[in-house]
């Protein structure tokens, strides 16, 4: 029977201790730890209850719905009894429909429809169509990976670089397009063209050809979700509600949760692990480690140096979030999901997003404001006081929207290092630090979202995949 530690009480390590007492038999685990170095679990996901009634988020607000990644999350949406808090936003909402750029100080809608792709509208100088047709024309060129930049660049032009990527690089990753790597975050791009020759072959090829049979897509729930178009979610009283949810839910199934003390060292002890926790030691035969890759390099450096040194390679980007909150619900005229501010655009901010045009409070407008990311420190240096965020995020308002009264709340806080930056080569770093865990055949497995994906629905992913990657080291066939 196999004693397993996770490490990290993000959703990722409460997801992880969720799949390994639903997944695999009680009788083939004997106990689960799960150890969070803070005092509180979910990590980046908070939602917080102001004072004065209004509900704000921190970090995640939506999750995506797509994709296999997005059904695996609605299935443990409704495994955990949440469906009846869901709040969903469907296709042609206008939050779905209305994602803007600020480019010269002033917003322009980007295209979200093939209408819309058919007209000049701008900033662009050239309908959509146009950058479309130049991918149909553009050489193949082979190579492992390239920059999002580049890669747009060279296949679509310009234009959908410089105001559509690099904008969509910093309200996701809050990253710069010219360094992160086009293959891990746009895998099926990269692939089109190094399988089709061009982008748009390869999507239509794609939509012709290919039917995932992931059996989480046949799921109530998910045909639910499909049927009903939705594009994202969450959950009433905010996005903690599913970190809540998995807290009792592996509680109920007898998980040991630790909090408040930061694992500081694992170490070999015979086929086992030792993992050192505060002054507390615990053994384990297998650990999923769901900590930030530069945390999980501090603590490896004992077992091997190179995988050290190989997650210690991924960098992370800080972002400053100011959340403010007015009493009158109609500051914001044109309802919108929010907008991005391109890198070419002299700005600290990286994006708004109008919180209470996708989910509304009573009598109330909800506006959140995400600054440096890539460029934190040159912009705002290591510690910007509360007040200088706070007016940066006003007079961005003040500017941009013309929003001049004074919000009745609001909270400024830095994320330090909370979005990891796949940068180029990033696929290949993290394939070497698996291999190397193979090769010493160490009892650890690489979970959260440093290494499969930035967002939520792929952090619980990755969690599962190490669950299901545990069952067959156990012998189990699930
Ligand atoms: C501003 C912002 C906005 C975002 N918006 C979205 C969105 O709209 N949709 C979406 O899908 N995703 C979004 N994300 C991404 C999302 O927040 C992450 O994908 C997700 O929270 C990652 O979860 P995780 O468990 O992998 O990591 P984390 O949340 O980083 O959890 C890691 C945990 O490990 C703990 N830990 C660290 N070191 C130690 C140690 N030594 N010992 C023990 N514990 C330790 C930490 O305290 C933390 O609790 C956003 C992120 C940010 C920052
Ligand atoms: C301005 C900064 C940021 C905004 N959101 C984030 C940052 C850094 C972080 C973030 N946003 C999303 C994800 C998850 C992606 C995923 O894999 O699901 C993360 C880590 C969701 C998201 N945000 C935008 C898009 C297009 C997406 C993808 C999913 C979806 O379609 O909803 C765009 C966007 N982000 C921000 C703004 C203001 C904005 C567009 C107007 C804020």
């Amino acid at each position: 029977m196999a004693k397993v530690v996770v490490l990290g009480g993000g959703v990722a390590g409460l997801a992880a201790s969720h799949y390994i007492r639903t997944l695999l038999p009680s009788s083939a685990v004997a106990s689960v730890c799960l150890i969070e170095g803070s005092l509180r679990l979910g990590g980046w996901m908070q939602s917080v209850q102001h004072d004065s009634g209004v509900l704000l988020e921190a970090g995640p607000r939506t999750l995506r719905a797509a994709g296999t990644a997005g059904a695996n999350t609605l299935v443990l949406a409704h495994d955990l009894g949440l469906e009846g808090k869901i709040r969903s936003v469907s296709y042609g909402h206008p939050t779905t429909m209305n994602r803007m750029i600020k480019v010269n100080g002033a917003l322009h809608r980007l295209p979200s429809s093939l209408s819309t792709a058919l007209k000049k509208t701008p900033p662009f100088t050239k309908p959509l169509l146009v950058a479309l047709l130049q991918d149909l024309r553009s050489e193949k060129v082979c190579n492992c990976d390239e920059s999002l930049y580049s890669f747009v660049n060279r296949r679509f032009g310009r234009e959908v670089a410089t105001y559509v990527i690099d904008p969509l690089a910093r309200g996701v990753f809050a990253g710069n397009a010219r360094e992160l790597s086009v293959k891990s975050l746009a895998k099926s791009l990269h692939a089109y063209e190094q399988r089709h020759g061009s982008v748009i072959k390869g999507a239509c090829f794609d939509v012709f050809t290919q039917r995932s049979r992931d059996s989480v897509l046949t799921h109530p729930m998910v045909k639910k979700a499909r049927k009903e178009k939705w594009a994202v979610w969450s959950l009433q009283e905010g996005i903690e509600t599913l970190i809540k949810a998995l807290e009792r839910d592996v509680v109920d199934r007898g998980v040991d949760i630790r909090l408040g003390h930061p694992v500081n060292k694992l170490s070999q002890n015979g086929r086992c692990l030792k993992i050192s926790f505060g002054s507390n030691e615990i053994s384990a035969d297998h650990v999923i480690s769901c900590l930030p890759c530069s945390q999980a390099a501090s603590v490896c450096g004992n077992l091997s140096k190179d995988l050290a040194q190989l997650l210690n390679a991924i960098p992370f980007a800080t972002v400053a979030v100011v959340n403010l909150a007015y009493d009158r619900s109609d500051l914001v005229t044109q309802p919108a999901f929010g907008y991005l501010v391109p890198s070419c655009e002299p700005s600290k901010v990286l994006g708004v997003i109008f919180d209470t045009c996708t989910f509304p409070q009573a009598n109330k407008t909800v506006l959140t404001v995400m600054m440096g990311g890539y460029w934190f420190n040159s912009l705002f240096g290591t510690h910007p006081s509360e007040e200088k965020l706070l007016s940066t995020a006003i007079d961005e308002l003040r500017s941009t929207l013309g929003i001049s009264d004074h919000p009745s709340a609001w909270r400024t806080q830095v994320l330090r290092a909370c979005i990891p930056q796949y940068v180029v080569g990033h696929t290949e770093v993290v394939a070497s630090a698996r291999r190397l865990i193979d090769q010493h055949k160490l009892p650890v497995s690489l979970a959260g979202n440093s290494y499969d994906g930035v967002g939520v629905n792929d952090a619980i992913l990755s969690a599962k995949a190490a669950v299901q990657n545990l069952a067959t080291t156990l012998g189990i066939k699930l």
